[in-house]
């Protein structure tokens, strides 16, 4: 889904006035007694006597409060002046932490200052504004459960929906209240079990097997391929074909549509991470070269998407008696599309539009990104990968790509791609505003109009909710394979890679379908090597990305069912462009 890089929206939130208060218990903050201090290069062990600085008044001074790369320490006292007293441990932001910034992985930075301030620790923006991180479990599934909820609607969507409005447009993904809720309830449905393994057989195989096409012809040769582009395209295919009935193709070709969709999803991210956000004056927008590009790709999107919304409503009123129900599928076109045009429903051709641009944005990127890791952990873990490609093996037989019963049987492949979503959460930060004035459970009080952040990639690799172990790649971590798949029901928040709450992702079954089955047949089919001496750095736009690709070598394996013509060594191999 739609991720935001904490980066940018810090700089955003200059823009805001917003102070924050907070008069409650703070020992939730920081459950370890020591917090370890970085100065001038040392690191130092500090004691921490959360009551005496409270008491005392001083827990802002004593925790480096002020200190922010974003707001100089009077300012942000200031800031505190204007709140009132507060008691939320104030992150300790150095200058060497841009570079995590620069870098474009702030979610490692908050990380740090989760290990030196506590799982919830106040961000300061800005003189008068600020996030609330939270990196709890518990806190977090207040917050998220009471988002958009009907019955405690205390936290809606916030920044998130001001970067994205200008390609989700009214899409359900952004929109907030009643609208959402009535498409919401429109669409989900059309993501239904039927849908799914009709999916599975026609568009998730099917795709999967032309990109193990393609990475036939690099085993051949022997070059290097960057993976991560590969999952990036299979994934655009495979949501183009499921949820408007098109097939970019973009696995062969490269089309001006498909540059148009690069270019917004870039622009999504761009935006995200932009320290000036000029784009939100329009008349500026009209005189950047950039911006001009990206309003004519959203204009290409939206134009192509009315088409095929147009044609659909054409074939839906040819069939006189199109019988609609849950569980139904027309069998010449079962896309999304064709199931919300057959349920006529009451919607403008805008709203039906943007949803379904919300879904194709929101279900591209992040699988892509969920398969990259994955490949990525499992190359790192050859006793992982030949656990997984046994289990391939044993599931399929001759089979290339899985039936619906296979899918359920690629239990071990389920967990890899699990655990490689707790590791690298998509997106890695999820962000709300309080509508009301709340408080969290430990006792924080979050003023109104606060902006929280719900750091998922601290509380996925946090030792206190993980253990020591949190940072291994250990898709064993589950339980029994024959236990449920981990969600954020039967873990209590401590996984969420979906979210929670009214606000969970409605493509969760979808993904992990297509996730599964993709790692399935490449897996079956193919051994993959990293590139010796290329260095995997992560960074974040709409998801985690690798900070230069993923580039592998690809070798068939042994009775994979196709000749191998040998290749060059991995050190001698050229690079595929993809
Ligand atoms: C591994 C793949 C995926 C991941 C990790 C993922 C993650 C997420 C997350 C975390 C959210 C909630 C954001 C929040 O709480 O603010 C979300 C929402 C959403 N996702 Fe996904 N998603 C994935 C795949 C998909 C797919 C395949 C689809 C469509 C078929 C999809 C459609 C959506 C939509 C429409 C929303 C907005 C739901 C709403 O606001 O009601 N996602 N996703």
């Amino acid at each position: 889904m739609l991720a935001l890089n904490s980066g940018s929206l810090l700089q955003q939130q200059r823009l805001r006035f917003k102070p924050f208060q907070s008069n409650s218990n703070p020992r939730a903050a920081c459950k370890r007694n020591t917090c370890p201090r970085i100065r001038a290069g040392e690191v130092e062990e500090e004691q921490y006597d959360l009551n005496q600085k409270i008491d005392s008044g001083k827990l802002i001074d004593a925790a480096g409060a002020g200190r922010s790369v974003f707001s100089p320490g009077w300012l942000t006292q200031l800031g505190r002046l204007w709140g009132g007293k507060s008691d939320v441990p104030v992150a300790d932001a150095k200058p060497e932490d841009i570079q995590d910034l620069l870098g474009g992985a702030l979610f490692k930075a908050l990380f740090k200052w989760m290990q030196e301030s506590g799982p919830v620790y106040l961000l300061p923006t800005g003189p008068i504004s600020s996030f609330l991180v939270v990196s709890d479990p518990e806190a977090a599934k207040h917050v998220l459960r009471s988002s958009d909820n009907p019955s405690r609607p205390i936290y809606e969507k916030g920044l998130v929906a001001e970067v994205a409005q200008f390609l989700f447009g009214e899409g359900f993904a952004i929109a907030g209240g009643d609208q959402w809720r009535v498409r919401r309830r429109a669409v989900g449905p059309a993501l239904h079990r039927a849908y799914l393994e009709v999916m599975l057989d026609r568009v998730f195989g099917p795709t999967a097997l032309h990109l193990a096409g393609k990475l036939d012809r690099v085993a051949d040769s022997g070059e290097q391929i960057d993976m991560e582009a590969c999952f990036s395209q299979v994934t655009l295919d495979i949501i183009g074909k499921s949820v408007f009935n098109y097939d970019f193709d973009s696995l062969t070709t490269n089309s001006p549509l498909i540059q148009a969709v690069y270019t917004s999803l870039k622009e999504t991210e761009t935006r995200a991470t932009d320290l000036l956000p000029y784009w939100k004056i329009p008349l500026l927008c009209q005189l950047v070269p950039r911006q001009r590009k990206v309003a004519e790709a959203v204009q290409l999107i939206r134009d192509t998407t009315t088409d095929l919304i147009n044609k659909c409503k054409a074939m839906v009123d040819a069939e006189e008696q199109a019988s609609f129900q849950e569980g139904y599928i027309n069998d010449s076109d079962p896309s999304v599309l064709r199931f919300l045009i057959a349920s006529r429903e009451e919607v403008s051709s805008v709203q039906l539009r943007d949803d379904l641009l919300s879904m194709l944005v929101a279900g591209h990127e992040t699988t892509g990104s969920a398969l990259t890791w994955t490949l990525y952990l499992l190359a790192q873990n050859p006793d992982k990968m030949a656990k997984a490609q046994a289990e391939v093996d044993a599931v399929l037989g001759d089979r290339a790509a899985p039936t619906l019963a296979d899918y359920g049987q690629l239990k071990y492949v389920m967990r890899c791609l699990n655990e490689s979503m707790r590791l690298y959460p998509h997106p890695p930060v999820l962000l709300r505003r309080a509508l009301v004035e709340d408080k969290l459970p430990g006792g924080y009080t979050v003023p109104r109009g606060q902006d929280v952040m719900i750091s998922v990639y601290n509380i996925h690799h946090s030792p206190a909710v993980w253990g020591d172990d949190a940072e291994e790649f250990k898709p064993e971590r589950f339980g029994p394979l024959d236990g449920p798949v981990p969600n954020e029901q039967n873990t209590d928040y401590k996984y969420i890679p979906f979210s929670g709450g009214p606000r969970k992702c409605v493509g969760d079954q979808f993904a992990l379908m297509e996730g599964v089955a993709v790692l399935a047949v490449l897996l079956k089919k193919f051994d993959f090597d990293l590139v010796p001496g290329r260095e995997i750095g992560m960074t974040t736009g709409a998801t985690i990305h690798t900070s230069t690709g993923l580039y592998m070598t690809v070798k068939r394996r042994s009775g994979s069912g196709s000749s191998s013509s040998g290749g060059a060594g991995k050190e001698a191999a050229a690079t595929v462009p993809v």
